[in-house]
């Protein structure tokens, strides 16, 4: 009889995640009870029909709203966002035949221009371990015929949909922002085009190291700032995302209706700390699979992160030399630090200390 062989889908978390926590930190940060007093909230929900409305009063209030949210919380929802509901639906049902495939062909059969990703490769400890897998697809390779999207060609017109819709809104929500601190043109943020920004789909396994009655476990992703100028989410009804409001962790009710936009480093940044890019993470659960996807507004490696206005609170840098110091800062201290190291003080503080020495 012809042996029947399983193809498995779920990549090689649970193998990975013991390994680590072998290793080291059963007490680690990801794994304490930090999670138990959480409380779930709404993000502020702005809706975008008013920006169209004739009323200018209206579409002003409604700008007001977003800067207001961008400040404060540096996250927010938007409604009438301009993606249909029957949109959202169909990437999540290509979504989740996808990430069925066999793990073997995620990995190595060149799906989806081979932007597949799982845990976290660099991770020394399970605090940094992430239990999700994702697959991460620059927008330009979407149409390229030489993407390779295997038996999924209706997923090639989903997410050219997709793409479309979500540039365009990104590109609404960052000019209002831009605006608002008198910035006139209509050219910011520079650089971003469809072969620097890009989509990723997320899912995350139900994970069998997910205590919620001690709040304690690991963690979907990693508690982390984006780097880029801002993202827009889409989560479904599972629940997971927390938010850092206030040096705390509130928990993001989900709203089938919304999506969630989030500003990035880049445009805190450029807004010279105006708008707020925060730190947040995906909470694993013990028994449901989620699925997310997010649109990641980035510029092109060689362009110049500036301030919108002098003086500015950080020194000029390019994205690339932003990318390659989160990478080097996770390689040798195994977490990314991000704008900090950027600020004008830092680079001063770092002068000084090598002249006295
Ligand atoms: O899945 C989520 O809710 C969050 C995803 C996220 O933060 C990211 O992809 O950067
Ligand atoms: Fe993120």
């Amino acid at each position: 009889m012809q042996e029947v062989r399983r193809e498995i889908s779920e990549p090689p978390l649970v193998t990975s995640y013991q390994a680590l926590l072998q290793n080291n930190d059963l007490h680690s940060s990801s794994l304490k009870n930090e999670n138990l007093s959480v409380q779930e909230i709404d993000l502020p929900l702005i809706d975008l029909c008013n920006l169209q409305s004739e009323n200018r009063e209206n579409s002003r209030l409604c700008a007001k709203e977003i800067v207001g949210a961008a400040s404060d919380w540096g996250f927010f929802q938007v409604l009438n966002h301009g993606i249909s509901l029957e949109l959202l639906e169909k990437i999540k049902r290509e979504q989740v035949k996808l990430f069925r495939l066999p793990f073997e062909k995620k990995v190595s059969s060149g799906v989806l221009n081979d932007s597949y990703r799982w845990g976290n490769p660099t991770a020394t400890s399970a605090s940094q371990f992430s239990w999700s897998e994702a697959f991460h697809v620059p927008l330009e390779k979407i149409s390229d015929e030489d993407c390779n999207y295997g038996e999924f060609s209706s997923l090639r017109e989903i997410m050219k949909k997709l793409a479309m819709a979500m540039s365009s809104l990104a590109q609404t929500i960052a000019d209002i922002l831009a605006q608002n601190l008198g910035y006139t043109c209509h050219d910011f943020p520079q650089n971003c085009d469809e072969r620097t920004c890009f989509l990723r789909l997320n899912r995350y396994p139900p994970c069998p190291f997910s205590w919620p009655e001690t709040g304690g476990g690991a963690s979907g992703l990693i508690s982390h700032t984006d780097s880029d100028y801002l993202t827009i989410l889409h989560q479904d009804q599972v629940g997971g995302l927390q938010v850092m409001k206030d040096s705390r962790w509130v928990s993001v009710r989900p709203n089938r209706n919304a999506l969630i936009v989030n500003i990035g480093d880049l445009f805190q940044a450029w807004s010279n700390d105006v708008y707020k890019s925060v730190e947040h993470r995906v909470i694993a659960n013990a028994k449901r699979e989620r699925f997310s996807f997010a649109y990641f507004l980035c510029p092109s490696y060689q362009s110049t992160v500036g301030a919108y206005a002098q003086p500015s609170r950080y020194r000029s840098f390019t994205f690339g030399e932003f990318r390659e110091q989160v990478q080097d800062d996770v390689k040798r201290i195994g977490r990314k630090v991000g704008l900090p190291r950027f600020l004008m003080d830092h680079a001063e503080q770092h002068i000084h200390k090598q002249i006295d020495f």
